[in-house]
């Protein structure tokens, strides 16, 4: 039987699965402790599945045998695909199955900070609200407004689909290619990122981190924004600059942000973040349901043992590479 490295726990039915299939060699996360151990498990495994740890290519020049990755989660930048690429080895993904649950998470912060329902919440439970509410905690409306998407891909389109059918919001997208469906169904309009960002009530973003998105809102793209503006990142935390953002939300250049996902992953409570009443940080939740979590692990158990049995036809994220 070939042999698989699991890093991350996965359902019972779903290790199972896996076990009829595969030598399973199980790890919980890879961290300080347990890495010289996992690095030695690695080094006779020709499967890998998992999520949430570091797989650049100084950890998988370790595992010589390696023949397929599979990564429970659609997003692929904890892999260098060009490097898995030239040692001929795909990496398997699993999208589709998260957008919806994705797509409500972003909602939830777009709701959460257009009417500050942490920051008025907390003033409830800690016995502030003493009066009724006036002017000071009023929010801002969502109906009606212009929701600009940065990377209108599956999940930007989810987004979209709610906030067009749900909120009768104006869609705006700057994107690598146009989007026509997006453009028929949703009646979005494509524009440069430049013109997006001066005149969105809402700016979202939900590219992925590549080499080319790494840092693609900063200071610069901050001052763009409305002064009213409300920012969503949705994406990974490496496409802005987080220091940027925070100086943006403590200066009012931009209203409030919402934001799923940071450059340091757990975010340290030391951030200045988790002390601001314009933030609302929530612990990368955005396909965190029980539904779609199982979702994603069946899929990517799928991938798995359809990789390393020759097929890598669906899901495969640097099929474009092993082409070449
Ligand atoms: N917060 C969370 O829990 C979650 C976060 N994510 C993140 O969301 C990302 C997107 O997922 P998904 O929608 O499925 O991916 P898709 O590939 O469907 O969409 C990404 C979109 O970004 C566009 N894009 C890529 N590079 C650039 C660029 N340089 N400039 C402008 N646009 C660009 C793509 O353009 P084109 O169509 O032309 O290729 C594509 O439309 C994931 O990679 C992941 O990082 C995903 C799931 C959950
Ligand atoms: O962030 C989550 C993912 O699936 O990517």
């Amino acid at each position: 039987m070939k042999k698989v490295l699991l890093y991350k726990p996965i359902p019972e039915q779903e290790l199972k699965r896996l076990q009829t299939h595969f030598d399973v060699i199980q790890f919980d996360g890879v961290n300080t402790l347990n890495q010289e151990a996992f690095l030695t498990a690695l080094s006779e495994t020709e499967g890998l599945i998992g999520a949430s740890a570091d797989m650049s290519s100084s950890v998988l020049e370790r595992a010589p045998k390696l023949k397929a990755a599979s990564t429970i989660s659609v997003g692929t930048d904890q892999y260098d695909l060009a490097y898995l690429a030239n040692r001929n080895i795909p990496l398997m993904h699993t999208p589709g199955v998260l957008n919806e649950t994705t797509a409500d998470t972003i909602f939830t912060l777009i709701m959460c900070t257009a009417r500050r329902a942490v920051e008025l919440s907390n003033m409830v439970r800690e016995g502030r609200w003493t009066k009724s509410i006036g002017e000071n905690h009023f929010g801002t409306d969502i109906h009606g407004k212009t929701l600009g998407i940065i990377g209108m891909g599956r999940i930007g389109y989810a987004i979209a689909k709610r906030a067009h059918l749900g909120f009768d919001m104006k869609i705006q997208y700057s994107n690598r290619s146009q989007k026509p469906d997006a453009e028929q169904d949703l009646n979005a309009t494509y524009m440069d990122m430049e013109s997006l960002l001066k005149t969105s009530d809402f700016v979202c973003v939900m590219t992925p981190l590549t080499p080319e998105t790494e840092g693609l809102i900063g200071k610069a793209e901050f001052a763009m924004m409305k002064k009213s503006a409300i920012f969503i990142n949705g994406s990974r935390g490496k496409v802005i600059d987080e220091s940027a953002l925070i100086d943006a939300l403590e200066n009012g250049v931009i209203r409030a942000a919402g934001l799923d996902v940071f450059d340091v992953e757990p975010l340290p409570a030391s951030s200045p973040l988790c002390k601001m009443d314009n933030a609302v940080v929530f612990p990368h939740i955005g396909s965190a349901t029980s539904e779609t979590r199982l979702a994603m692990v069946t899929c990517a158990v799928d991938n798995l043992i359809n990789a390393l049995n020759g097929d890598i036809s669906e899901n495969c994220a640097n099929l474009h590479l092993l082409e070449k």
